[in-house]
């Protein structure tokens, strides 16, 4: 079994790739995920400005996953547009890590889109639609005017590949709303999903939370979010044009939790706990447990089984 990919005209050695927020904060940590076993990679999510994030503890394994609220901490778009175009220029292996965008406001948003469009930078990048609105209001990607207006400004003047980073959704009339407004748009991807919003892990030995910012309330990641994760992978898959991709995020820990998100109709896969727990390593076991998946189901390439999920 091979897992080439072909993503964005870019082929891929396979669809593996961290998500962003992990193991993407520094030079170091990037230029490990380069040399890793990782198909591709990506940069935490940039602000206008460096960003210290918030007080730990800010993160917290469980044995069902993770909760976080971590605040965006990032060394400042320029930072990661240096790490990018640095690495076009000297490794022609096309294989430039995409660069994530989350700016704290529409307006930071558009700002860094204007850089970014006018920069040297050819590679894919990923607009985080979980980043914050205006006071008093959900975040961008639960606020359906807002992302519409942000994505009509975008494409006003954004030419390169964009893609954009969804919260999950739970009711069938978002996923019909935020297909159809997604569709009006020439988005090169739509990355299914990010973490599930302010959930709570108390700690009964202690009695307490165990993340220090918003009371103990985060981002839920790991095995306790697949089946959200496949429903929007799956959904978005079925509503969107075919010319705009999916990326699997959320729940993947092994070469099966990768099959499903495939089957489901995914193109690159995202691992985002499983690398904060296991490290870099996790690539080459993720590797190895799908061609092993796909083998003992008679497929060659991905190709053959690709969004064809089944019904009863
Ligand atoms: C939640 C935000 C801080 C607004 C964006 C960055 C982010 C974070 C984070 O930096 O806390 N964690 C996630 O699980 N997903 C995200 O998109």
């Amino acid at each position: 079994a091979v897992l080439k990919t072909e993503f964005l005209g870019q082929k891929y050695e396979n669809p593996f790739m961290n998500a962003s927020g992990v193991h993407c904060l520094t030079v170091n940590e990037l230029d490990e995920l380069k040399r890793s076993k990782a198909g591709a990679f990506i940069t935490k999510s940039a602000t206008t400005l460096e960003r210290a994030g918030n007080p730990e503890p800010r993160y917290y394994a469980t044995a069902l996953g993770s909760i976080n609220s971590m605040g965006l901490p990032n060394k400042g778009f320029q930072y990661y547009l240096d790490y990018v175009v640095d690495y076009q220029k000297n490794d022609s292996d096309g294989k430039a890590p995409f660069f994530s965008v989350a700016g704290m406001s529409r307006d930071e948003n558009i700002n860094i889109l204007k850089i970014i469009q006018r920069s040297d930078f050819q590679g894919v990048t990923e607009l985080n639609l979980s980043c914050p609105n205006v006071p008093g209001k959900p975040q961008v990607g639960y606020d359906f005017q807002m992302t519409e207006q942000i994505l009509t400004q975008v494409f006003e003047f954004f030419r390169k590949p964009l893609g954009v980073k969804l919260p999950p959704y739970f009711d069938f009339a978002h996923f019909d709303i935020v297909a159809n407004i997604l569709n009006k748009f020439p988005l090169a991807y739509v990355n299914c999903v990010n973490s599930v919003g302010n959930g709570l892990y108390v700690d009964a030995a202690s009695e307490s939370v165990v993340i220090k910012p918003k009371n103990g309330f985060g981002g839920i990641g790991g095995d306790y979010i697949k089946p959200t994760a496949l429903a929007n992978v799956r959904a978005f898959y079925t509503r969107l044009n075919p010319t705009i991709k999916v990326i699997g995020t959320g729940g993947i820990a092994s070469g099966q939790d990768a099959f499903e998100h495939l089957l489901c109709g995914a193109t690159m896969l995202q691992v985002g706990t499983a690398l904060y727990e296991e490290g870099i390593s996790v690539f080459e076991r993720l590797e190895k447990e799908l061609k092993e998946v796909m083998t003992q189901k008679g497929y060659k390439t991905i190709e053959e089984f690709r969004g064809q999920l089944r019904t009863l």
